[in-house]
């Protein structure tokens, strides 16, 4: 007799954030167009895009801040922005600078925080202080920190409630690249010990060092959205100059997965850079030139980067 085992139903968890043709137009101005995104536990998001991109009001209306003109957004299975949403309460951000008063110490915006917001442990204080790496300069006045330190208090004031999500906007903004870099580990040692953490940048090269995912804005539309590595590795590959490229191409054509002749130049994809030298010369090819080729996603930054310069 077959015994019917059964079945369990688990429903996968939602998303951390999911977010659907979300929408923001200041009077003639649309800042952001019908943007889809989803974010899940655990994960580092980066939200790219060059300055006036939409980024801050997207993350204004995830926070509730910013009232959107339309569009759904869901934190932690719970919608946003329909009456009460006590669901933020588990979503700690920093948006631009931290507000710190400069005579007082870093530990007492902190306990003042705290009272606030209540509920919080004094033991917390001390975590958060440890995390960010402040427990030393804890008693100095908050005028007296550098760049990278107010905004480390201030990312420390937004785990003080032992947010899910983190969210934070332009986090290493103004800072020299020590700093940059102490934000990058923070956001890092953040997301191991299991808070999921979304940040905006115009930087590539930053959302690149930190991210799992990314989604990139441009004039208020999501223009790419995936995983870094994914997007990075698209077109990959390497240009050649020879003498001859037709003639060289053919002589990588078994071993590539794709060759191309782009003017002077043969473009040749899925192969080592070594092995496409060492193949060209052994034929009697010298290479000229060797150069990597940028991913789509550099590409695309760069175009995106360089329009933006004029606005
Ligand atoms: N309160 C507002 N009133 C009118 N226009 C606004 C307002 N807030 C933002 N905008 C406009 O919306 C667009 C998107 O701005 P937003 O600040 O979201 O971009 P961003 O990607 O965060 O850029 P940045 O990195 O420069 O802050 C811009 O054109 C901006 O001028």
């Amino acid at each position: 007799m077959q015994v019917l085992e059964p079945k369990i139903q688990t429903s996968p968890a939602p998303p951390v954030l999911r977010v659907r043709s979300l929408s923001k137009r200041f009077g003639n101005v649309s800042a952001v167009e019908r943007v889809d995104l989803e974010v899940h536990r655990g994960e580092i998001f980066g939200f790219l895009g060059p300055n006036g991109a939409g980024k801050t009001t997207t993350l204004g209306m995830i926070l509730g801040l910013v009232r959107p003109t339309a569009g759904d957004i869901e934190v932690l299975g719970q919608r946003v922005g329909s009456g009460r949403t006590t669901v933020l309460r588990k979503v700690g951000a920093l948006l631009g600078a931290p507000a710190l008063y400069p005579h007082l110490s870093g530990r007492t915006h902190l306990e003042l925080l705290a009272r606030l917001q209540g509920g919080v442990s004094p033991g917390r204080i001390v975590e958060v202080l440890e995390w960010v790496g402040l427990s030393k300069a804890a008693h100095r006045l908050a005028g007296t920190y550098s760049t990278g330190m107010k905004q480390r208090l201030g990312i420390a004031m937004a785990l003080l409630g032992e947010p899910e999500l983190l969210i934070l906007d332009e986090p290493t903004s103004g800072m020299d690249p020590a700093g940059m870099k102490e934000t990058r580990e923070l956001m890092k040692s953040l997301a191991a010990s299991g808070i999921t953490l979304i940040f905006s940048s115009h930087l590539l090269h930053e959302v690149e060092a930190v991210c799992d995912r990314i989604a990139v804005i441009h004039r208020g539309r999501l223009v790419a959205q995936g995983a870094v590595q994914e997007l990075l590795s698209k077109g990959e590959g390497v240009r050649v100059k020879v003498d001859a490229p037709e003639e060289a191409a053919l002589i990588l054509s078994g071993l590539a997965r794709r060759t191309e002749i782009v003017g002077d130049y043969l473009e040749v994809f899925g192969l080592d850079v070594k092995e496409i030298v060492r193949q060209l010369v052994a034929a009697g090819f010298v290479p000229s030139e060797v150069l990597p080729l940028r991913s789509d996603l550099e590409e695309l930054f760069l175009e995106l980067t360089r329009e933006g310069e004029g606005r």
